[in-house]
């Protein structure tokens, strides 16, 4: 298994990328996490807005530089909103981020996620019983959360990236971005995050920020976003990892990465 580090030298040149484009994300994403999405998406220095209803959806993923489909709670309607979303963004060749929150549990959902993962998405961005399920090789975790380890996923993403032509990231307590080829890995962090209702989700919006900022490096742009997050809880933990203290420490991180 051949794999390589994300380097702090390579974060540094993205997050500059990055800030210096200050990129729209649109986000279509859960009821739980909309705070927590804006708020990271704001401290990273990318500029989030939540344009949902399918009246507006497919014009604004026209404007936007990139699009999140997070499919933690679902309704017709807003699977509707997302539709249209992802062919504004195709129409105009800008990256989407799918987050398939839950999959392998729910018949319903899966069929909604597996029609998106048909769609191609720039990235796909989920924990390792989400991957598993999604490629066929794990029956999905406990609920939103994960059952399984990352390093037990990698050579399954690795071969879902070559089948879907998605990169596809995998996250736990290493992250792992591949396109099948070529597969960077993530190191560090801290458990307090998953702690954190939307480290996760908010994590997919950040990999669009920097997807749209850099859509013509997005191997590299995801692994930055994992990179900024896994300094950020680091620097979190050391502030405290008591799960209210770390979620504010959190945003105060990535605001203050460089
Ligand atoms: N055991 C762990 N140790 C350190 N960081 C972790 C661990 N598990 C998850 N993370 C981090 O928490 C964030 C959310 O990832 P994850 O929990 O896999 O996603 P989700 O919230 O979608 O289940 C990521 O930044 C990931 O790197
Ligand atoms: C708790 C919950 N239920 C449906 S979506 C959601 C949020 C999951 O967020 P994350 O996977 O980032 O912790
Ligand atoms: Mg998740």
């Amino acid at each position: 298994m051949t794999m390589e580090v994300f380097d702090r030298a390579e974060f540094a040149r993205c997050r500059r990328a990055m800030r210096g484009v200050r990129p729209l994300v649109q986000c279509l994403t859960n009821d739980v996490v909309q705070e927590i999405t804006a708020n990271v998406l704001l401290a990273a220095g990318a500029s989030p807005a939540m344009v949902v209803s399918p009246e507006e959806s497919g014009d604004f993923a026209r404007i936007a530089h990139a699009v999140l489909v997070n499919i933690g709670t679902p309704t017709p309607e807003r699977i509707e909103g997302m539709r249209r979303a992802v062919e504004g963004a195709e129409a105009v060749g800008h990256p989407w981020v799918l987050d398939p929150v839950a999959a392998g549990i729910l018949p319903w959902r899966d069929g909604v996620i597996r029609s998106f993962v048909e769609r191609r998405p720039t990235v796909i961005r989920g924990n390792a019983s989400e991957i598993l399920a999604l490629a066929g090789t794990g029956q999905g975790g406990c609920g939103v959360d994960s059952t399984d380890a990352s390093d037990a996923a990698v050579e399954t993403a690795k071969r879902f990236a070559t089948e879907t032509g998605s990169i596809i990231v995998v996250t736990g307590e290493r992250d792992f971005v591949t396109d099948g080829t070529r597969t960077l890995v993530v190191e560090g962090g801290h458990p307090t995050a998953t702690l954190v209702v939307g480290t996760g989700c908010s994590l997919s919006a950040l990999v669009a920020a920097y997807v749209g900022a850099m859509p013509e490096e997005p191997l590299h742009a995801a692994a930055a976003s994992c990179f900024a997050a896994k300094r950020a809880a680091e620097a979190a933990a050391r502030i405290s990892v008591r799960p209210g203290t770390f979620h504010t420490a959190y945003i105060d991180a990535l605001f203050e990465e460089d």
